[in-house]
């Protein structure tokens, strides 16, 4: 059974005894959005993330899964990606599509990766581009009060450092306001060259979804969801605040060690 806990503009923290126990959660989570999406609009237009966040969707595979998500309509993005080719061990979409969506019935049309035959800020103003027909044709549901896309659910990792797509701390892409896609090509963990949404797309998500496991990132867990005051330096992880959305992350124990300040139930 999972610890829940909710902190306020830090939204709800799940805590999970074990990794087995956060896929299956994480699997529930992911098929109820999905089934209230298609019911609400026909569609579910969700941003993956690399990482271990795919294998840890792995449940998602299985056969009771099947009665309630309608894989025919989803739509599938990625919240950021490696500029590689698809077929390098480094792709975001490769390691999906390997994981996942080679194993389930998703429409091949439907998986939107990035153009990865140009250069980094060439690949994100294409990836812009494509976002912005699919908002059109409201395949991706457009936000109340501008043009921006709001994706049904977007899912993110974390790094140990409080990164969060390929927004790194300190880098000058974290201020980004006008661009969807952004793009770096210093990027601290390799590959250097990604694209990333930008912070405001992220934020005007329907769902935001951290899933962070291992105690190597319990400091960042700690940093990001503690009131930690002013001193706090400005994690990636901690600026995910969904405007309109929830927020939900996902931990093991070892991930949520450091945690104080939220009050826990079963
Ligand atoms: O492509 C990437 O590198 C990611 O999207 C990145 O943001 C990742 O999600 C975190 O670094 C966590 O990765 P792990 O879960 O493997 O630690």
């Amino acid at each position: 059974m999972a610890l829940s806990g909710t902190c306020t503009e830090r939204g709800e923290v799940k805590i999970h005894e074990s990794l087995d126990e956060l896929s299956t959660d994480l699997a529930d989570y992911i098929a109820k959005l999905s089934e209230a999406s298609v019911k609400e609009r026909g569609v579910f237009a969700v941003a993956l993330s690399g990482g271990s966040l795919i294998d840890l969707m792995r449940k998602l595979c299985d056969a009771p899964y099947n009665k309630t998500v309608d894989w025919a309509k989803w739509y599938i993005f990625w919240a950021d990606e490696r500029v590689v080719a698809k077929n390098h061990s480094n792709s975001n979409y490769k390691l999906a599509k390997d994981g996942l969506l080679s194993k389930v019935p998703i429409i091949p049309s439907h998986v939107h990766s990035i153009n990865d035959s140009v250069s980094a800020e060439e690949a994100a103003d294409d990836y812009e581009f494509a976002i912005r027909q699919l908002v059109k044709t409201r395949m991706v549901s457009v936000s109340e009060n501008s043009d921006c896309p709001k994706f049904d659910l977007i899912l993110l990792g974390m790094g140990p450092d409080g990164h969060a797509a390929s927004l790194f701390p300190n880098h000058s892409v974290l201020s980004e306001k006008d661009e969807w896609v952004t793009f770096i090509t210093d990027s601290p963990k390799p590959p250097p060259e990604r694209i990333a949404f930008t912070m405001p797309v992220i934020n005007l998500a329907s769902n935001v979804a951290l899933v962070v496991t291992g105690d190597v990132k319990a400091e960042a867990v700690h940093l990001a969801i503690d009131d930690v005051g002013p001193d706090c330096p400005s994690l990636p992880a901690k600026m995910v605040q969904p405007m309109k959305g929830n927020l939900v992350w996902f931990l093991d124990k070892p991930a949520a060690s450091k945690l104080g300040r939220c009050q826990f139930s079963e």
